[in-house]
């Protein structure tokens, strides 16, 4: 265990280097319109159309743990990719060894109740949300913690045969922050949810699967190139379409089944004000590949 004269020091340490982080943060944020250059994450564009936003988190040292530095790069990425209009869906993905190993333990440990409220522990995190394009979660390794939370507020998890999911806090003195509860429960149910919840022990892909919080699991080396695949098919549709879809199925998790259902009438009736809903249709009709304009 460490003195307390120690902890003190290590606090200290991190809040200076919480600084640096944020005056990095501003400038990067605020000087250019570019594609912004990050330290703890990898953008690029894949596919045969280079219509796919690939963000792979890179901080090998420590497995990924999402400090606030990262998740604030992850979030302005999302938001970047989310507003190129070349782009038609993101896949995120970490490292074989782990694609999100949780929260950072070290950069939490000397946080407040009222710092948390102060600085909004989560923002960057909830900005994630708000990405109107599909994200696949691609996981390989360890989607612990935050690192599950993170792979559940994407659209669609993909997993490698050797990941780990789980939500551990309940070992470290806390509980899940990041929709651990919420969302495990909605997808897989109260007693999955409670068990995961409640022992913090992992389960693996193959149990992800069955239990429905990954759709498909593929072998570690081939993932990635799995999840771009389909990427790309979500690409070669109608952004606004797709835009639209994604918000009806969402709807599913926030509401009851009356409101869920009078949500994705209007929003199926809307779709035929709309140019694509024409093309798509003209072009079934006379046999020819749609061209979406995104109107
Ligand atoms: C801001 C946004 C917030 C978003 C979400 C908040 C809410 C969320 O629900 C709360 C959490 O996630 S609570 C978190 C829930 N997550 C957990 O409780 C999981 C904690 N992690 C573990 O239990 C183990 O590391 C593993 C079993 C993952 C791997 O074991 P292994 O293969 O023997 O590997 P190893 O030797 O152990 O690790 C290698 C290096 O990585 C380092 N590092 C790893 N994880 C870290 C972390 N989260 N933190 C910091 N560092 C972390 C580790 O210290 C070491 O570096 P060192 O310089 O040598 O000290």
């Amino acid at each position: 265990m460490l003195p307390v004269s120690k902890i003190v020091v290590n606090c200290s340490k991190l809040c200076f280097t919480n600084k640096l982080y944020a005056q990095a943060f501003l400038s990067s944020r605020y000087s250019s319109c570019a594609a912004p250059s990050f330290e703890f994450i990898l953008t690029e564009k894949k596919g045969e159309k280079g219509n796919v936003g690939l963000i792979t988190l890179n901080r090998p040292k420590a497995l990924n743990a999402l400090c606030d530095k990262l998740v604030s790069e992850l979030s302005q990425a999302v938001d970047h990719f989310d507003n190129d209009d070349s782009v038609g869906a993101l896949v995120i993905t970490g490292s074989e060894k782990a694609f999100a190993a949780g929260a950072d333990i070290k950069e939490m440990q000397c946080q407040t109740f009222s710092s948390n409220v102060k600085k909004g522990l989560l923002k960057d995190f909830e900005k994630i949300r708000e990405c109107k394009k599909p994200i696949i979660a691609a996981v390989n390794g360890f989607a612990l913690g935050g690192g599950n939370e993170l792979a559940m507020l994407c659209d669609i998890i993909y997993a490698g045969d050797k990941a780990k999911f789980g939500q551990p806090e309940i070992n470290i003195g806390t509980i899940p922050g990041a929709g651990g509860t919420q969302r495990i429960a909605r997808s897989c149910g109260k007693s999955k949810a409670m068990e995961i919840c409640l022992t913090g022990s992992p389960i693996n892909a193959q149990e992800a699967e069955s239990m429905g919080l990954v759709s498909k699991v593929f072998p570690a080396d081939k993932l990635v190139e799995e999840a771009i695949k389909t990427a790309e098919k979500i690409s070669s549709h109608s952004p606004l379409i797709v835009a639209l879809c994604k918000e009806s199925v969402n709807t599913a998790f926030e509401t009851t089944l009356t409101e869920g259902l009078r949500y994705e009438k209007k929003i199926f009736y809307a779709t035929f004000a709309t140019e694509d809903q024409k093309e798509g249709m003209g072009a079934f009709v006379e046999k020819r590949k749609p061209s979406f304009k995104n109107n």
